[in-house]
Formats: C-alpha cells, structure tokens, sequence
C-alpha cells in the first residue's frame, strides 16, 4: 500500500431495525455471497448512487428473523469485504441514556462498551494471532461526513458519544440502565460490537449513526421501552436515515487517498504468530479478509 494509492471507495450499509431496503438505488441486484464463515444474514444488494457503488446488508435479514446474539457477525463483514467494500455505515436503533438525546435525534457514536458475551469476536484463532488497536473503535473519516451531511440536512445530530452494547435480546433493568447512565454511556443497543471490531480487522473504515428511538427503562417521564416503541418511532425516522444515506453515500464514494484515520492499515502491526507456526487451513480462510499481510 503507497500513500500515493487511490481508492475508489464501495460504501457498505448495515440497515438495523426498521431499514431492510434502501430507496434510489440504480442497477439493483440481491445476490447471495458465500464466506469462509457462512452465510450472512440475507443476500446483499448491490446498486449504485450517483454512480457510486454500493452494498445494502440488513442486519437482522429482511422480516427480521435473526436476534443480535445469533448474527453471523463474521460472515456479514467478510461478505462486506468480498463485495469490494471500503466503508462501512452502520444504521442503528438504539435507546438513550441521556437527557439530552431525545427519540429522533442521530448520535454519531465514537466509542463503544461492549457487554455481550456470546459472540465470535475475531477471524484470527489458534494458528493466526492477530491483536489490532480498537482505541478509536470509529473510523472518524467517515464521522466528519455524517456529521457534515447531517447538519445540511438539518438534522438533529450529535458527534460523539458512547454504545454501550449489551447482549439481549431482553432489555435492559433499571439498575442496569442507571449503571451504563452512571458510566456517562450515551446510548445502548445490542449489535455493534462485535461488528465494528470485526470491521477494523478485516481494514473497512466503519461508522454509526445511531438512531434514538426511546428512553430505555430509566426516565420517570417516559415509557419503558418496547418493540413497538421502537418500531413506531423508526417509522416515523425512517424519511430521515434515507435522505442521510442519499446524501452520505456521493460524499464518501468519490476517489480518495488512504483512509486518514488509518483504519485500512489496521493489520498492518497487528501479527504476532511466526509464519511456521502459522495454520495453513485458517490461514486459507483469513485471505479473503487479511491477504494484504498474509
Ligand atoms: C427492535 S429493538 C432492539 C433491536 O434494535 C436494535 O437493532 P439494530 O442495531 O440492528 O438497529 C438493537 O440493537 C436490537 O437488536
Ligand atoms: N433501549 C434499547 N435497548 C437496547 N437496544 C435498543 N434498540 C433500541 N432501543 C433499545
């Protein structure tokens, strides 16, 4: 990789709740993409925007019939990268732990908790050790562009903030509401983490926009959160994302140099496991996401 590079970038986009299909697209096409690791969620839709390639995934699968702790994180992100993808934005539902971040507003999230415990976290295993930086979980590269786009749609939008991700598929109690408010988390959801981890693995700069839907559990003035709270408010979002997307999508995919923020190269220190200890069938299988340093 020469800094002199030119990228043309693809834009991946993760739909979360509420969003199982993208408006505008031209030359549209479900096609079903095999992985090393399986089968992602749905079959990926690929199109174009204003000329710029792009990749629809959505995340739960179109009907929603797959619950955060059962994604197949891996194969959804080694799919993204087979397809060519070069960014990633992620589209989320998520609760607020603040005052201040009312159902509608968008949360450009810049760190993440991450509290699931059931999930395949990493491609390296036995065999392949890899230890990437996850310091800066977000790729902010991408979060300038939200947040400019954002503040030209006229958007209410907040750049940074942190995801605490919980493993559900229940909501979270009260007390465990007040803890994550007590640790100054922003918003809560159940499926970033281990997405965006495995994101930075396979090199795709990856952002959120984190859309608030309700007040989770903890405020005295507002209902506890419900799948229809959240569906209900999606709906009356759902205008929003999609013109976000519109505008995000021309923005990110012109011609560029290396990612600024370095997400790219994120592999690039990040072996630790000597050629011949190496195992040559993982080995095989990681090519589709790490064959720039293997
Ligand atoms: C339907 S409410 C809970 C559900 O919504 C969020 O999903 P996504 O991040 O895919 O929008 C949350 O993380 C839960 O999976
Ligand atoms: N309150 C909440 N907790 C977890 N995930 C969510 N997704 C939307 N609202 C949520």
């Amino acid at each position: 990789m020469s800094q002199n590079e030119v990228v043309e970038p693809v834009i991946g986009l993760i739909g979360g709740s509420g969003l199982y299909d993208i408006d505008g697209l031209e030359e549209k096409e479900w096609r079903t993409v095999e992985t090393p690791w399986g089968l992602p969620s749905d079959q990926l839709l690929f199109g174009r925007l204003e000329g710029v390639r792009c990749v629809f995934l959505p995340r739960h699968g179109r009907g929603h019939p797959i619950p955060p702790s059962r994604l197949n994180y891996r194969a959804n992100i080694a799919a993204m990268k087979m397809s060519g993808v070069t960014d990633i934005v992620s589209l989320s539902a998520v609760g607020s732990l603040k005052e201040e971040l009312p159902p509608g507003h968008l949360v450009i999230v810049d760190q993440f908790i991450d509290r699931t415990i059931w999930r395949e976290k990493s491609f390296f295993d036995t065999g392949c050790v890899a230890h990437i930086s996850m310091a800066d979980p977000l790729c902010a590269r991408i979060g300038d562009v939200l947040e400019a786009q954002s503040n030209a749609l006229g958007l209410d939008v907040t750049r940074g903030g942190t995801y605490l991700v919980m493993e559900g598929p229940q909501f979270s109690t009260r007390a465990e509401s007040n803890l994550y408010r007590s640790w100054g988390c922003s918003v809560i959801g159940m499926t970033n983490m281990p997405e965006a981890t495995l994101a930075r693995e396979a090199e795709i700069c990856y952002a959120t926009v984190a859309m608030v839907t309700d007040y989770d559990c903890w405020h005295e003035d507002h209902d506890n959160v419900t799948v229809e709270s959240v569906v209900k408010t999606m709906q009356g979002n759902s205008a929003k994302a999609k013109a976000l997307v519109k505008a995000v999508i021309p923005a990110l995919g012109q011609p560029r140099s290396l990612c600024s923020a370095g997400c790219d190269r994120a592999l690039e220190y990040a072996l630790i496991t000597a050629p011949e200890a190496r195992d040559p069938a993982l080995i095989s299988k990681l090519k589709v996401i790490a064959g720039r340093v293997l």
